[in-house]
């Protein structure tokens, strides 16, 4: 099938006054119809920047390089301006749940009003509204609170019912689990996977590999602005390639409950070779130069030695 969405060298460096923000570097994705995929990293790795630069919302001390192109249309979303993104992209053919929606919808309309504009300006009903914000999880008598009334949760709710507004073929999802209680965190999740099971696509950016284990059909992992492995989500939880996976995978609660030891290196201070290597217990004089590939370790897991 037709990818939907394709990334080709990605790279966004931010200028600050005496140093450079390396903080996505050289991506490549994919993404299928129907395909729900889980960008997953720890804090800082680059997966907003990713979905921001995608959007063209990223500030003006960034520079953007590479390609991104949705499958029915020919404009490279990375160079096609700041009028075309508005008014044929965002919402429409791409849509976004924001990171911390409580800061990012301000405003002095009502939920209710807010929801119906976007829907109006979409071409659907207005009267649509309480249904959508259903959908979402939220109550529609929540409707008639203005956004700096709303609890993070209830922000977080409608942030995604204005995202589901639009009905985008894609829907980028930015942490949108952040601040609900479990049961909501299913309904959301379970949510994005029945878009996806309508044909629509959705990247998940989560922190949260149990929500990617629940509802993913493909994972990449972003460290340090790279991907260093993206494959199939089955695969990947039974037996991922990069040390860095499975530290991720061994911090979790269910599993062994501990942390990766250290810190990722500063963006603005990267390492030539592996950016991985002063936290890894397989480190050896290879790793001094970058590794590559759909696993980038010079040391990857195999078979046995996987989850031990
Ligand atoms: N405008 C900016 N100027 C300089 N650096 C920036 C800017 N915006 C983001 N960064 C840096 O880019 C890096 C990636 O940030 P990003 O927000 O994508 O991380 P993230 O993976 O989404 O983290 P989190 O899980 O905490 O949301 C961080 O080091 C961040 O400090
Ligand atoms: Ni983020």
């Amino acid at each position: 099938m037709t990818d939907l969405l394709t990334i080709s060298g990605l790279t966004v460096r931010f200028q600050l006054r005496d140093a450079v923000v390396e903080a996505v570097t050289d991506l490549d994705l994919t993404v299928r119809p129907g395909e729900l995929l889980a960008v997953v990293g720890e804090s800082g790795c680059g997966k907003s920047v990713l979905a921001h630069a995608l959007l063209g919302l990223l500030p003006a001390n960034a520079t953007v390089t590479g390609r991104a192109h949705l499958a029915d249309g020919p404009v490279d979303l990375l160079r096609c301006g700041e009028k075309t993104l508005a008014k044929t992209i965002r919402g429409r053919r791409i849509g976004l749940i924001p990171q911390s929606p409580a800061t990012s919808l301000t405003g002095v309309r009502r939920g209710r009003r807010l929801l119906a504009e976007t829907l109006k300006a979409h071409g659907r009903d207005p009267g649509l509204a309480d249904h959508v914000a259903e959908q979402a999880g939220l109550d529609p008598a929540d409707l008639h609170r203005y956004p700096f009334e709303l609890s993070g949760g209830m922000a977080q709710r409608l942030a995604t019912a204005l995202a589901l507004a639009g009905e985008p073929p894609l829907l980028i999802a930015d942490e949108p689990t952040g601040g609900l209680d479990r049961p909501l965190v299913e309904h959301t999740l379970d949510l994005l996977r029945s878009r996806c099971d309508g044909g629509a696509a959705v990247l998940l950016i989560t922190h949260d590999l149990a929500a990617a284990e629940r509802v993913a059909d493909t994972v990449a992992v972003m460290y340090a602005g790279r991907i260093v492995e993206h494959r199939a989500a089955d695969e990947f939880f039974r037996g991922p390639g990069h040390p860095y996976s499975r530290g991720l995978l061994n911090a979790l609660p269910d599993r062994e409950f501990r942390p990766i030891a250290g810190h990722p290196p500063m963006l603005t201070a990267l390492p030539e070779g592996c950016a991985f290597a002063a936290r890894c217990d397989r480190v050896t004089a290879a790793c001094a130069r970058r590794p590559t590939g759909t696993v980038a370790c010079h040391h990857p897991l195999t078979g046995a030695e996987v989850l031990a």
